[in-house]
């Protein structure tokens, strides 16, 4: 199989950053970046370099770094934005404006063509002083189609490398996005990136759907963190493109390290059943499962713990079977007869029920508590 043209550009350091409550120090983004180099990603946002004087020197400092990811400096549509990305030496400088007639009437209240007229000086601006620049279109998934395809047209002859589609409210499925990307990367010859936000809960299936249909730079973050419910999670599209798109050129296994690093960082707690990294991704109670992944853990794993730097566990509860059962007391050393382990099964689902969690300790006195109680 052909594996997809896509590359990915990180923005847990500027989109992810947005997240309320979010602000990492220089040093965090500093270990956030090179992890993500490691990883062998493509392009890392590094920040919004206008924001604040601390966030310029952090921009700074990543671009200094030598890494082989490329590094990009986020700017609005306004010389000094695009003066202060460019003077923290980054590879590429993202210039973004909303394109839909309801952010253009609330933010500039003026004709969306005049938006744009301004929009494209800024971006021959860039485009002289040397730097790639890539050409956001902010609310563009709910942008007028064809002045959209006039907007990305344009930016294109003024020089833009890379255009980019946001879907800044998450306001779509991905059939929406098929139609929509696979109409853009038709009508102008330019790759695009698909940038997209979680309210719906669609951030990452549009982002692969956009994928297939032609777009190129995939945007995403660490544990999906960004505004409001987030943008399409880094370890999820990693996966898929994996095990779907044919890509084996990611080091994965720095996933989980690199998804405890930024919830430790952003304060932002991972849900326990997240995909990929979190605690329960690759925890199994059930007896029936836990049986069958004895003999073959592809059973009831799609992809291995390994693969993303992770460790299969297995839980013992109002759910375990014999079989688990025995692993475990195995594993711990202990040698029950076969009506001890039964007795351990009955008090284990006991306690269990009880919502009491079986640690090693309760394991433990239940295991004493069966051997007094039956003789093996
Ligand atoms: C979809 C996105 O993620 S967009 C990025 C959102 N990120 C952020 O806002 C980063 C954090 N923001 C900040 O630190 C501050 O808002 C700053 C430094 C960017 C700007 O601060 P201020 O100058 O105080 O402006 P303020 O935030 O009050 O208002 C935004 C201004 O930017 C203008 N603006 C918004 N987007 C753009 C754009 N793409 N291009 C040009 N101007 C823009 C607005 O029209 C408004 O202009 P006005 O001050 O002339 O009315
Ligand atoms: O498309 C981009 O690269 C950035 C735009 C963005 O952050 C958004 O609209 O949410």
């Amino acid at each position: 199989m052909k594996p997809w043209n896509v590359e990915i550009c990180d923005v847990t350091l500027r989109d992810g950053e947005q997240t309320p409550g979010v602000s990492f120090s220089c040093e965090e983004k500093v270990d956030i970046a090179r992890t993500l180099d490691r990883i062998g990603i493509e392009v890392i946002e590094a920040g919004f370099p206008a924001v604040s004087e601390n966030e310029k020197k952090c921009v700074k400092t990543i671009a200094g770094l030598g890494l082989d990811s490329r590094i990009c400096g986020f700017a609005r549509a306004k010389k000094e934005d695009i003066a202060t990305a460019i003077d923290c030496g980054v590879d590429m400088v993202s210039i973004f404006i909303p394109t839909s007639d309801l952010h253009v009437r609330v933010k500039f209240k003026k004709p969306r063509e005049n938006v744009l007229e301004d929009a494209l000086a800024m971006i021959d601006f860039a485009r002289d002083q040397g730097v790639a620049v890539r050409f956001a279109a902010e609310d563009a998934s709910r942008t007028d189609a064809a002045f959209l395809k006039e907007v990305y047209g344009k930016a294109a002859d003024h020089g833009a490398v890379l255009l980019s589609f946001a879907d800044t409210v998450g306001c779509l499925i991905p059939d929406e996005m098929r139609t929509i990307m696979t109409d853009l990367v038709s009508s102008v010859d330019r790759p695009f990136c698909a940038h997209c936000h979680n309210d719906m809960g669609c951030a990452v299936a549009n982002t692969i759907t956009a994928a297939q249909a032609g777009a190129f730079q995939l945007h995403t973050t660490v544990n999906g963190i960004g505004e409001r419910s987030g943008n399409a999670s880094l370890e999820e599209v990693l996966v898929i493109l994996r095990t779907k798109g044919g890509i084996d050129r990611y080091d994965l296994s720095h996933l989980t390290a690199l998804s405890r690093k930024v919830e430790k960082y952003s304060g932002i707690a991972l849900p326990k059943n997240k995909p990929v990294t979190g605690e329960l991704a690759f925890s199994h109670e059930s007896g029936i499962h836990i049986a069958a992944i004895l003999e073959d853990p592809a059973t009831y794993e799609y992809f291995l713990p390994d693969m993303v730097g992770s460790e299969r566990h297995f839980i013992l509860g109002k759910h375990t079977g014999r079989k688990a059962l025995e692993h475990v007391l195995s594993s711990l050393g202990e040698n029950l007869s076969e009506t001890q382990v039964c007795r351990v099964l009955d008090l284990v689902k006991e306690h269990s029920e009880q919502k009491c969690n079986i640690t090693p300790e309760i394991l433990r006195k239940l295991i004493r508590q069966a051997q007094r109680e039956v003789s093996s």
